[in-house]
């Protein structure tokens, strides 16, 4: 694919609905900033014109003075007619008269109001003497009561009729006349022609095929009706920026080969309040219609954050918003055959009202490619350049650790770039790793880890593995990377093979030596500590004051609750200072003690570490058989199995001693 990587979020109308026709696409988001710049301009605008009118209107019209200032007027016999209801008097004066602080401001035209404690008696007496007029109708006739409403009623019309005109636009989309005479119903993206399929998604195979249930269901609903099965309603892929999440949408919908919809939230609440709940219901119908279909939201985060957390701006819509989404959702039969897609960066701020059953209740993780992915998505973007026979693919991909698919889509876009520049012929090695270089040195971050962090990472993971597999009865161990995926470096995954609802001390401190195991494997192969074991300290402090305070696990300190589970406060009564000192020093002494026995054991076994760590950096990625394989330790089941086989070979070997 030579296609340059196209811009994250395509800005040509809210709906993103491409192969649509409109305006020309916008190169980036500065119209739109633009657009909502000029709505609050066109506000300004409107409050101050109409305040100026307003002003103007009663300044040679009516003006609203002060008692007093009537009763001087009334005193110098400069009142012509006067007029009242209530406690209200409006009124004229024979000429203009000075408004008393007014900067020599004047008025005709008058209207006050009577203090309770101003005496009516003396007043009329006033009046009489003075033979000023008693109109029995309102005397401010200048704008008159119509036209001071109008007046008064203009700035609200105004703001009306803008917020309609706004608000059509940003329904009908910002691409010009069409947009702003009438709204565009919400499109979906064009079904036929050069459809996304997961063959044009690589690297992220598991997520594929957490994902062939949702096509499965949206290519045949109605077998999923027959069955009264329900399918997810929402499908949340939560992964870093560029991991190819949009393209994953794209891909369920083009292998169902169903309709897909694609708008971002952050452009929901760009809108007035009010707006973006309308376009949400907008688009559900719409997508409803051409049923079975996907919705795909981009940035659920920016509208689905927690609603405890602080809120800076557009609260209120965002609020709305989000609620409409979830009633949308919580709306569907289940047999509606909609689904929607959502995509975030960062799912661990996500109201936990949108992950409840029946929404988004389907988490897929997307993560940065590993070795192997990252050349095959470079085999995908690179599909339809001539690439001259210098060129190793698994090679680039060595070389670029840490690098999400649109990077790299970028990279080879570059190198093509880069060939054209050159009036090559072919795509070459060497048009490649300038690419990477250019490409690396306008990255914001560096994309490629330094190999001594690398290999420091591959130690450190190694040593949580290789210390989790020696633990007797610990969890097996799934999974260990040294790609980057959010602020950690690296992952080790274990996870027990059935839930477990109690814990032996034994597994316990096996779970803190393990924790250890990062840090450990540092000092023994470098001899010092980095930052990097922040996390893995967080958690075995958390256990071991929990074996300390909360489950009785210490000797000096007795079978003893201390702290209460939840707030790690202590309880009001054993809040005794030198009881806590002992919970400090007990939690130490076990912290201590496993430390101490996490290095030994890797001293120990330093020769399975250098294997796993080796077979790390060589593949980033290792996979629960490999890791067991490489440490040449039997996982927990091929153990099993191999003592029922001795069992049975001992049975056999009896039975044929008898035999002879
Ligand atoms: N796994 C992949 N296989 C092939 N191409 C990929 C992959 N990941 C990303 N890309 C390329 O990068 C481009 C951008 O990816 P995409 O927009 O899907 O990422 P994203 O995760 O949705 O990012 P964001 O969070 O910024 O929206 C894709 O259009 C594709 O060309
Ligand atoms: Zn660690």
């Amino acid at each position: 694919m030579t296609a340059p990587v196209p811009p994250r979020h395509d800005p040509q109308s809210p709906w993103r609905s491409e192969g649509v026709p409109g305006g020309p696409p916008r190169p980036d988001g500065r119209r739109r900033r633009g657009g909502c710049l000029l709505q609050i301009a066109i506000f300004l605008a409107i409050y101050i014109v109409s305040g100026l009118l307003y002003n103007n209107m009663s300044g040679d019209g009516t003006r609203s003075v002060d008692y007093t200032a009537f009763t001087a007027q009334l005193d110098a016999n400069n009142v012509k007619t006067v007029y009242s209801r209530g406690s209200q008097i409006q009124g004229m004066l024979k000429t203009a008269g000075k408004v008393p602080g007014g900067d020599g401001a004047t008025f005709v035209r008058f209207t006050t109001y009577k203090p309770s404690f101003a005496d009516s008696g003396q007043l009329w007496r006033e009046i009489q003497q003075k033979k000023v007029s008693v109109s029995a109708s309102p005397v401010a006739q200048g704008p008159g009561l119509g036209r001071s409403l109008l007046v008064s009623l203009l700035p609200t019309a105004l703001l009306i009729g803008v917020w309609v005109f706004v608000s059509r636009r940003a329904r009908g989309g910002l691409d010009g006349v069409g947009g702003i005479l009438g709204r565009k119903p919400p499109k979906p993206v064009e079904a036929e022609r050069g459809r996304t399929t997961f063959a044009d998604v690589a690297g992220i195979d598991e997520v594929e095929g957490e994902l062939n249930d949702v096509v499965d269901f949206l290519k045949r609903p109605d077998a999923y009706r027959r069955m009264g099965a329900k399918m997810p309603r929402g499908v949340l892929l939560a992964g870093p920026p560029g991991t190819g999440k949009t393209l994953l949408a794209r891909a369920v919908a083009g292998e169902a080969g169903v309709p897909f919809f694609s708008a971002s939230a952050s452009e929901f609440i760009e809108m007035i309040v009010g707006v973006g709940a309308s376009r949400v219901r907008e688009l559900f119908s719409e997508a409803r219609k051409v049923a079975p279909s996907i919705i795909f939201i981009d940035e659920i985060d920016t509208i689905g954050r927690s609603r405890t957390g602080s809120a800076v701006g557009g609260h209120d819509e965002r609020e709305q918003t989000l609620n409409q989404i979830l009633t949308e959702m919580d709306g569907f039969s289940g047999s509606d055959g909609v689904v929607v897609v959502a995509a975030t960066n960062r799912a661990e701020i996500l109201d936990s009202a949108l992950t409840r059953p029946g929404r988004f209740d389907r988490v897929v993780n997307v993560s940065p490619p590993d070795r192997k992915g990252r050349e095959s998505i470079l085999r995908i973007h690179t599909r339809a350049m001539p690439l001259a026979p210098d060129v190793d693919l698994a090679q680039v991909a060595a070389t670029t650790p840490g690098m999400t698919g649109a990077e790299l889509a970028n990279l080879a876009n570059e190198a093509a770039l880069l060939a054209v520049k050159r009036d090559g012929a072919r795509v070459t090695a060497n048009d490649l790793s300038d690419a990477l270089e250019k490409v690396q040195l306008g990255a914001r971050r560096p994309l490629v880890m330094p190999e001594e962090e690398r290999r420091r990472t591959a130690y450190h993971e190694s040593g949580h593995a290789l210390l989790g597999m020696l633990q007797p009865g610990a969890d097996p161990v799934r999974k260990i990377t040294i790609v980057p995926r959010g602020r950690a470096l690296g992952v080790t995954l274990s996870t027990p093979d059935a839930d477990k609802y109690a814990y032996t001390e034994e597994y316990l401190r096996g779970r803190i030596i393990g924790a250890l195991g990062g840090m450990a494997a540092e000092r023994v192969v470098y001899g010092v500590i980095t930052t990097g074991a922040e996390n893995d300290l967080e958690q075995v402090t958390g256990i071991a004051r929990g074996m300390v305070a909360r489950w009785g696990m210490s000797d000096r300190l007795g079978h003893l609750s201390v702290l209460a589970a939840e707030s790690e406060q202590p309880y009001g009564m054993s809040a005794a200072p030198h009881t806590l000192d002992l919970v400090d020093g007990e939690t130490r002494r076990i912290v201590e003690e496993c430390y101490a026995e996490a290095c030994r054991t890797l001293e120990e076994h330093r020769a399975q570490l250098d294997d796993l760590a080796a077979a790390l950096l060589e593949q980033e990625t290792l996979e629960e058989a490999e890791i067991y394989r490489v440490a040449g330790i039997a996982t927990a089941a091929a153990a099993a199995a191999a003592a029922a086989a001795a069992k049975a070979d001992m049975a056999a070997a009896v039975g044929a001693a008898r035999q002879d």
